[in-house]
């Protein structure tokens, strides 16, 4: 939300897109959610950039290994520091851009093993949950772009909102976020 907020015109295009697939509509289904492919690009550069988990439960080394020329020993605890790999300017363009349109035409999914995109992990130990969780992602924020229109409250810029976020096991906004919503009625 924050982040649809900053950037107007992500904002108007995605509930563009919600209320152009839902036609008048009360209720939103899962097929509709499946017609709104905008809105699942919203999700994923916004977890892109704010990981909730930014750095994944450690591994342990099973045996002595080589990984892109580094070497590995046995019993080594490894991190993988997702938060820096997804603003990766080697792996992403404009890394600090929240820029829903880069996952349009992209094959990188949360569901095949993108190694870029680490919100849910990688591997056999990846979240199991992340099908679940994107189905309630998706239709919570469907129905609270549908229901409502967004705005910062009068007088905050998009310059004077705080970004910074919680450093812990999972992230959250330091701060909360102050939106102003107006009722929308299909
Ligand atoms: C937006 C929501 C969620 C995010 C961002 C998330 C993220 C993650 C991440 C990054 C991991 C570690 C993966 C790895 O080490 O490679 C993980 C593990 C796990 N998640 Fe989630 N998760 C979410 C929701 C859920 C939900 C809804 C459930 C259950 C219904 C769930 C159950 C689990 C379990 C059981 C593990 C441990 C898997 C293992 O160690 O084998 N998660 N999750």
């Amino acid at each position: 939300m924050t982040e649809l907020l900053l950037h107007r015109d992500c904002l108007e295009k995605v509930q563009a897109e919600i209320r152009a697939v839902l036609n008048g509509k009360k209720d939103i289904t899962d097929n509709d959610v499946e017609k709104m492919k905008y809105l699942k690009c919203v999700i994923m550069e916004a977890t892109r950039l704010h990981p909730p988990l930014p750095v994944l439960p450690p591994r342990v080394a099973r045996h002595d290994a080589k990984v892109m020329g580094y070497d590995i020993a046995e019993g080594t605890r490894v991190y993988v520091n997702v938060y820096a790999i997804m603003r990766d300017p080697k792996v992403w363009d404009k890394p600090e851009t929240f820029m829903p349109e880069r996952f349009l035409e992209s094959s990188i999914d949360f569901v095949r093993h993108n190694f870029e995109l680490l919100t849910f992990g990688a591997g056999r130990r990846s979240c199991p949950g992340r099908i679940f969780a994107m189905a309630i992602n998706e239709k919570v924020l469907a129905n609270v772009l549908y229901r409502f229109d967004w705005a910062l409250p009068q007088g905050v810029r998009p310059q004077d909102v705080d970004m910074n976020e919680t450093f812990g096991l999972a992230n959250h906004r330091k701060v909360p976020l102050l939106a102003l919503g107006t009722p929308f009625f299909p």
